[in-house]
C-alpha cells in the first residue's frame, strides 16, 4: 500500500500540497481527482521520490522510495509519457529500465506484447504518436511486475480501443490484489474504472471515500415520474405528504422517497405511469460540486457553479419549477 502522512510541498509562497494524509489500499482501483493545479502530479512525484516533501512523509509498503532495492519491482509508474530518450527504440528504452532494476531481458518482450507495441519495438520513440508513447510508458510501469501501480492521466491520447484496454488492464491488475492509483480528468472514464476516490483541491484533501458514497454525498438523487394523469398524480402525492417538483418537461421529481414506494402508491390509485426512474447525478456533477470552491483556473464564460449538482438547488436554477419553491416555503 501507499501511505501519506501530513505530506506537504511548498514552492516559495505556493503550497502545492497541503498536509495530505491518506492510504491507497491494494485490491482496488483508487482514482485521484482534483482540478487543474490541485497538486496531483506533485503528490505523485513525491510518492516516487522525484520531489522531496517540505514536511510529512510518504511510504511504499512501509519504506521510503529511496530505500527500495530495484524500485520498479515494487512500484511502476506512468507520470509523463514523453519522459524517455527519443533516440532509443521502444525495446532499448525498456531494456535500459530493465537492466537498471535487475529485470530479465525476456520481460521486455512480454510487456511490449501486453501493450500492443511488438510491431514497433525497433522504432525510435521520438516517432511515436501520443497514444503509442502512453502505451510505452505503461509498458515501463508493468516491467517489474510490481504490486503497486501509479498512472497519471493514462488515457491521455489513447483512442477508444486504447481507453477500453487501459480500463480493463487497471481493473484486472486490481483484481490480482495489486494497488492501483490513477489520476484522470476524464470523469466518465474514472466512473467506470475506480472503486475508491481521493479528491484534492488547492493541495488539500477534500474526500477519501468509495465511488458510490462520493456520488451520493455530493449530489442530489431523486425519482422522475411521468403520467398522462399528471394532476391526479400530484394530488395522490400531496395526500401522501410527498412533495413533488415540476421538472419542466411535464415530469415530476420527488426527493427522499424510494421508487418502489412511489410505484406502489401509483398502482394503489390505478394511476398509469409512463416513467418511474431513479436518478443519480454523474461523477462529473458530484466532482464539480465538491471542488467548485477549489477551482483556480477557469474560463470566465464557464465559471463553475457551486450549485451545479446541488442537493439544494438554487432558486433560479433552470428546470426547477414552482413546486420546488413551494416545497421550500412549506418546509
Ligand atoms: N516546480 C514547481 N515550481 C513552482 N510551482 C510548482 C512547481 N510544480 C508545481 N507547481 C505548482 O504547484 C501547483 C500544483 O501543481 P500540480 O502540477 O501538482 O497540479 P495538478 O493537480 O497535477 O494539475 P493538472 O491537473 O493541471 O496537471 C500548481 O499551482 C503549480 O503551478
Amino acid at each position: 500500500m501507499i501511505e501519506l502522512s501530513g505530506l506537504t510541498k511548498r514552492y516559495g509562497e505556493k503550497v502545492a500540497v497541503n498536509n495530505l494524509t491518506f492510504t491507497v489500499h491494494p485490491g482496488i482501483v483508487t482514482g485521484f481527482l482534483g482540478p487543474n493545479g490541485a497538486g496531483k502530479s506533485t503528490t505523485m512525484r513525491m510518492m516516487l521520490g522525484l520531489d522531496n516533501p517540505s514536511a510529512g512523509d510518504v511510504r511504499i509498503d512501509g519504506k521510503h522510495y529511496s530505500q527500495l532495492k530495484d524500485p520498479l519491482k515494487y512500484i511502476g509508474a506512468l507520470l509523463d509519457a514523453k519522459a524517455m530518450h527519443g533516440g532509443r527504440s521502444a525495446f532499448n528504452h525498456l531494456l535500459c529500465l530493465a537492466q537498471s532494476n535487475g529485470i530479465p531481458r525476456g520481460r521486455v518482450r512480454e510487456v511490449l506484447d501486453t501493450v500492443g507495441l511488438t510491431a514497433v519495438a525497433k522504432k525510435k520513440a521520438k516517432g511515436f504518436s501520443l497514444g503509442m508513447g502512453q502505451r510505452l510508458g505503461i509498458a515501463g510501469a508493468l516491467l517489474g511486475d510490481p504490486e503497486i501501480l501509479m498512472f497519471d492521466e493514462p488515457v491521455n491520447g489513447l483512442d477508444p480501443e486504447g481507453i477500453h484496454w487501459i480500463r480493463n488492464l487497471m481493473k484486472s491488475l486490481a483484481s490480482q490484489g495489486r494497488t492501483v492509483f490513477v489520476s484522470s480528468h476524464l470523469m466518465s472514464e474514472m466512473a467506470l474504472t475506480a472503486d475508491h476516490l481521493v479528491v484534492i483541491g488547492q493541495g488539500r484533501l477534500l474526500a477519501d471515500t468509495s465511488m458510490t458514497d462520493f456520488i451520493r454525498q455530493n449530489s442530489r438523487s431523486y425519482v422522475r415520474l411521468r403520467s398522462p394523469e399528471r394532476e391526479r398524480l400530484l394530488d395522490v402525492l400531496h395526500q401522501a405528504g410527498i412533495p413533488a417538483v415540476e421538472a419542466g418537461d411535464g415530469a415530476l421529481e420527488v426527493d427522499g422517497t424510494a421508487s418502489e414506494r412511489l410505484g406502489e402508491l401509483a398502482a394503489g390509485h390505478r394511476l398509469v405511469l409512463h416513467e418511474l426512474s431513479p436518478q443519480q447525478a454523474s461523477l462529473e456533477e458530484a466532482f464539480m460540486r465538491l471542488t467548485a470552491e477549489s477551482v483556480e483556473y477557469h474560463a470566465h464564460s464557464d465559471r463553475p457553479r457551486s450549485d451545479h449538482a446541488g442537493a439544494s438547488p438554487p432558486e433560479q436554477a433552470p428546470g426547477w419549477g414552482d413546486g420546488w419553491q413551494q416545497r421550500r416555503k412549506g418546509a
